[in-house]
């Protein structure tokens, strides 16, 4: 597996095997890997001859400081996790490296950036698009793999790249779970025992609100009683609760025919955990 620090490394890499037919695939990470990011690495290996994958904890899409300087990370781990899949190649650069010091252009989806997360991470979004158009450009790889965990940054990535005639293809992978339901992530790490088992509450909230979009039940009547349901958890600080449109993220009428998507986030102790599940209308 080879370890590029420079784009100009990584942008080497990926012409050569590009130039011998083959095609490439990127999966862009944070780093501090899981199982949910090792399967977008199989996903992207079912699809594309190469696999490369990113790991660089992007500053710009964090709000809080305190977020990002107790982001994890583990580079050495992550890279034996990753060689041990076969990938073939890792972009880790410096934040030096990644953004020129005069650097003044951003990228934007105008609507989505301003809601649900975007409203709860002011800026967030426009963090995300901006650093993976960079990745984009940098790599040049023909796919590019992103979770549905993250569900609301799928559908901006996947705005942003029809918006702007971007010359890739965007792939989503389904959510990941522990065996007791959790959703996997790299914050998970920094919650308690206690927090941990109280964030299981989420998972259940998500089958019941299934059940209840299954049942004729959306709108504002839905999201409270989801509100209700997490309210048995006194450890969840509940954030934000929402059904919505599952493609356009657009509030949804009191009858609906289309699938929707439940979005939560919530806080356990400082840990901002985040949840979806796709749900249809019977
Ligand atoms: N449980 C999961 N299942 C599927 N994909 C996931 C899962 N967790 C993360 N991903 C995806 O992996 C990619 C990289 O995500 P990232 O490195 O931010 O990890 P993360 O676990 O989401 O971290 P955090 O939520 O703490 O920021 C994103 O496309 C994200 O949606
Ligand atoms: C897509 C991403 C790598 C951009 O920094 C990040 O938002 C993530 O890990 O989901
Ligand atoms: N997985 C989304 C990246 C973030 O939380 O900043």
């Amino acid at each position: 597996m080879k370890i590029c620090r420079t784009k100009q490394d990584i942008r080497d890499t990926v012409q050569r095997f590009q130039a011998a037919g083959e095609s490439v695939a990127l999966v862009p990470t944070m780093g501090y890997l899981h199982e949910g990011h090792m399967t977008l690495v199989r996903s992207a290996k079912a699809n594309a001859v190469r696999v490369i994958v990113s790991i660089f904890v992007n500053p710009t899409q964090f709000g809080e400081a305190a977020d990002l300087a107790a982001y994890p990370r583990d580079e050495a781990r992550d890279f034996k996790m990753l060689e041990t899949e076969g990938v073939d190649a890792v972009f880790c650069p410096a934040v030096e490296e990644m953004y020129h010091p005069l650097k003044q252009t951003t990228v934007l989806t105008e609507d989505l950036d301003k809601v649900l997360m975007g409203a709860l991470r002011p800026g967030h979004f426009k963090g995300v698009c901006t650093v993976v158009t960079k990745l984009f450009n940098i790599t040049g790889a023909d796919k590019a793999f992103f979770g549905e965990k993250d569900y609301q940054q799928l559908q901006v990535i996947k705005t942003m790249v029809r918006d702007l005639d971007m010359p890739i293809e965007i792939i989503g992978v389904p959510t990941v779970r522990d065996v007791d339901g959790l959703a996997m992530s790299s914050r998970n790490v920094r919650l308690t025992p206690e927090d941990r088992q109280a964030a299981l509450i989420l998972n259940k909230a998500l089958a019941f609100a299934d059940y209840e979009v299954s049942d004729g039940r959306t709108g504002p009547d839905l999201e409270q009683e989801i509100r209700d349901f997490i309210a048995r958890e006194p450890r969840a600080k509940l954030e934000s609760v929402d059904v919505r449109d599952a493609e356009t993220l657009a509030e949804v009428p009191s009858t609906i025919t289309r699938p929707v998507v439940i979005l939560l986030a919530a806080r356990f102790g400082d840990v901002l955990l985040i949840d979806q599940r796709v749900a249809n209308p019977a």
